[in-house]
C-alpha cells in the first residue's frame, strides 16, 4: 500500500455492543494511539449482550452461547484476561404440541442408535454440511489477519465461500436441505426446532443463517464467566475509547476549518444526554447499531445522494426467566422426577406460544448457592410475545419469580437476502449490515474488524487491500 497519511483526529462509533466495541479495539490497533475514539451509547455497554437477575444471580438474557470455532470471541477472552464457562449440556427433547417426538438419552450409544433409528444417517450428513460452511467461513480469519477488507457483506461472503455462499443467502434453508436429500421428518423434528430456538423463525429463513443456527447447536459451546457483556466493557477499556452516554439523533456532513487552516469535510454528530443536546465533529463515523425500522432513531441530514432507509424487519423476541417447578406432565407421561430433560424445543407445526424452554445456569459459579427446593430451577423461555401469568401456569406447577426482557432481536430472514451497504458515505460506515447474512456475536466481531480495516485502508488510499480476488489461493502458501 501507499505511505500512511497522518491519522484522523477523531472517530465516532455509535453503539457500544460487541460490534461497536470490537470496532473501537481494531481501530485503535490500526490508527495508533493518537486518534481520539468516542463511543456513543444510549443504554448499556453490551447492547444485546445483557443479563437479568433472579434471586441475586445474573443470567444471560440476550446473546448467550459462543461456538468453539468463533475465533475472534475466543481471542478477546484470552487477550482481555477473561475466563469461560461451558454453555451447553443437559438433555434435549422436541415437542410437537402433543407429544415429545424426540428425546435425547444420557447414554451416548443409545442416543446414536435412537438417532439412526429415527433419521438414518441424516444427523451425520447434517454435521458435515454445517462443517463445510464453517470451514469456508473460517477463511475470514486468515484474510483479516493479513489486513484485507471488504466493501460489502456480499463481497466478504463471496471471498470466503464463493458463489455457493451467495446461493445460501438467496435460498431458503428448506429448499437447500430438500435439494440435498434431507427428509421432511428430519427437517421438521430436528432442523425446524433449532431455527425456532435460535432465530424464532421457520426453516424458510435463508440457508446461510440456517447453517449458523445449526452451528449454534453443536457441542462445546461456551460463554464468558461473569457475562458475555463483559467482553464489550473490556474491549472499550482496552481501546482507550471515550464512552459518551447519550443518544445520537443526527449525523450531518459539514465543512470545517481545522487548526491546520485547511477546510475539511467532517461529520457532525448531534446527540442528547439528559435534557441537553450537544454535538461534535469527526473525521470518520461508524454506525454499530441496526438502522432498520428506525430502531436507532438516527437521521442523516443533507447527504447527497441521501442515505437510503433500510426497511427490512427485525423480529421481536421476549426472554422470560422463571424460577419455578416445571409441569413436565404437559410434555411427557413420565413421573415428574423421571422427566430428565433440561431443554424442550418445539416443532413448527404447532401453534404454541413459546419458541423454547430450558434450564439455565448463572453467569458466575455461585459461591453460596441458596438451598433450592427440589424440582425448582431457573428456566429460560423464548417467545414471540410477552407471556401472561396464565400462559406461564400452563407449563409450571408453581413459580416464585419471573423477569422478562423484550428485544428487537435479529432480522427476519427472507431470501433472496440483500445486505445493507457497509459504506454509507465517504468516511461513514455501517457495521450491522452483516446481521442480514446472520446475526451472532462473532458476526458482529467480524464486521467490526472489517469496518476498522476498511476505514483504515480508505483513509490511506490502500485500494490494494480492499475487495481483492483470489485471496484464498494467494494466502494459502503464506503463514
Ligand atoms: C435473545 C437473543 C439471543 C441471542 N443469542 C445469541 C447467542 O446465543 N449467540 C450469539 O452469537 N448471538 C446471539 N444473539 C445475537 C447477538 O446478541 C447479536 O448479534 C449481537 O449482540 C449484536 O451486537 P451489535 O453490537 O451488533 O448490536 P447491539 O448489541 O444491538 O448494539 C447496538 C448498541 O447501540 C445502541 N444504540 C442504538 N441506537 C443508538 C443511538 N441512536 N445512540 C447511541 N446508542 C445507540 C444500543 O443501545 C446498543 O447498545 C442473540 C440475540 C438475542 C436478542
Ligand atoms: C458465526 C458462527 C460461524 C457461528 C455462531 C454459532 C452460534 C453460537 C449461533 C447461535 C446464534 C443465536 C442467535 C442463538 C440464540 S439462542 C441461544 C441459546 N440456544 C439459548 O438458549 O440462549
Amino acid at each position: 500500500g501507499a505511505e500512511p497519511r497522518a491519522p484522523p483526529d477523531k472517530i465516532a462509533i455509535i453503539g457500544a455492543g460487541i460490534g461497536g466495541t470490537s470496532s473501537a479495539y481494531y481501530l485503535r490497533q490500526k490508527f495508533g494511539k493518537d486518534v481520539k475514539i468516542d463511543l456513543f451509547e444510549r443504554e448499556e455497554v453490551g447492547g444485546r449482550l445483557a443479563t437479568l437477575k433472579v434471586e441475586g444471580q445474573d443470567y444471560e438474557a440476550g446473546g448467550s452461547v459462543i461456538h468453539p470455532l468463533n475465533l475472534h470471541m475466543k481471542r478477546f477472552v484470552k487477550d482481555l484476561g477473561l475466563s469461560t464457562v461451558p454453555a451447553s449440556g443437559g438433555l434435549v427433547g422436541v415437542y410437537n404440541g402433543e407429544t415429545l417426538v424426540f428425546e435425547e438419552s444420557s447414554w451416548f450409544i443409545i442416543n446414536m442408535i435412537k438417532l439412526v433409528w429415527h433419521y438414518g444417517f441424516q444427523t451425520l450428513r447434517m454435521h458435515m454440511w454445517v462443517e463445510d460452511v464453517l470451514d469456508k467461513f473460517m477463511r475470514i480469519y486468515r484474510y483479516q489477519s493479513h489486513d484485507y477488507a471488504f466493501s460489502s457483506v456480499e463481497k466478504l461472503l463471496h471471498a470466503v465461500g464463493g458463489d455457493d455462499f451467495l446461493g445460501l443467502l438467496n435460498h431458503t434453508l428448506r429448499e437447500t436441505l430438500q435439494k440435498a436429500g434431507f427428509s421432511e421428518k428430519f427437517l421438521n423434528e430436528m432442523v425446524a426446532p433449532i431455527m425456532k430456538v435460535n432465530y424464532g423463525q421457520s426453516i424458510d429463513l435463508s440457508a446461510f443463517v440456517g447453517a449458523v443456527s445449526m452451528a449454534g447447536a453443536d457441542s462445546g459451546l461456551w460463554a464468558v464467566e461473569g457475562g458475555n457483556k463483559v467482553v464489550c466493557s473490556r474491549l472499550l477499556k482496552a481501546s482507550k475509547g471515550n464512552l459518551i452516554s447519550g443518544s445520537v439523533i443526527f449525523i450531518e456532513e459539514r465543512t470545517r476549518t481545522k487548526l491546520t487552516g485547511n477546510p475539511t469535510k467532517m461529520y457532525e454528530v448531534v446527540y442528547q444526554t439528559g435534557s441537553e443536546t450537544l454535538s461534535d465533529f469527526y473525521d470518520i463515523v461508524l454506525v454499530a447499531t441496526p438502522l432498520n425500522q428506525n430502531m436507532s432513531n438516527i437521521t442523516f441530514l443533507n447527504f447527497d445522494p441521501p442515505i437510503e432507509e433500510f426497511d427490512q424487519f427485525y423480529k421481536q423476541i421476549v426472554t422470560t426467566l422463571i424460577k419455578g417447578e416445571l409441569n413436565s406432565t404437559v410434555f411427557s407421561s413420565r413421573a415428574k422426577d423421571k422427566f430428565g430433560l433440561s431443554t424442550v424445543l418445539v416443532t413448527d407445526s404447532s401453534d404454541l406460544f413459546i419458541n423454547s424452554l430450558g434450564i439455565v445456569s448463572p453467569v458466575r459459579e455461585e459461591e453460596h448457592p441458596l438451598p433450592s427446593t427440589a424440582g425448582t430451577y431457573v428456566w429460560k423461555i423464548f417467545s414471540p410475545d410477552v407471556l401472561s401469568k396464565r400462559q406461564i401456569m400452563q407449563y409450571f406447577l408453581s413459580y416464585d419469580y419471573a423477569v422478562k426482557k423484550t428485544w428487537h432481536a435479529y432480522p427476519l430472514y427472507k431470501p433472496p437476502q440483500k445486505c445493507p451497504p457497509i459504506i454509507l458515505h465517504d468516511r461513514l460506515y455501517y457495521v450491522n449490515g452483516i446481521e442480514f447474512a446472520a446475526s451472532a456475536m462473532e458476526m458482529s466481531a467480524v464486521a467490526g474488524y472489517n469496518a476498522a480495516l476498511l476505514a483504515y485502508h480508505r483513509w490511506n488510499g490502500n485500494t490494494d487491500m480492499i475487495d481483492q480476488d483470489g485471496l484464498y489461493e494467494k494466502l494459502k502458501t503464506e503463514l
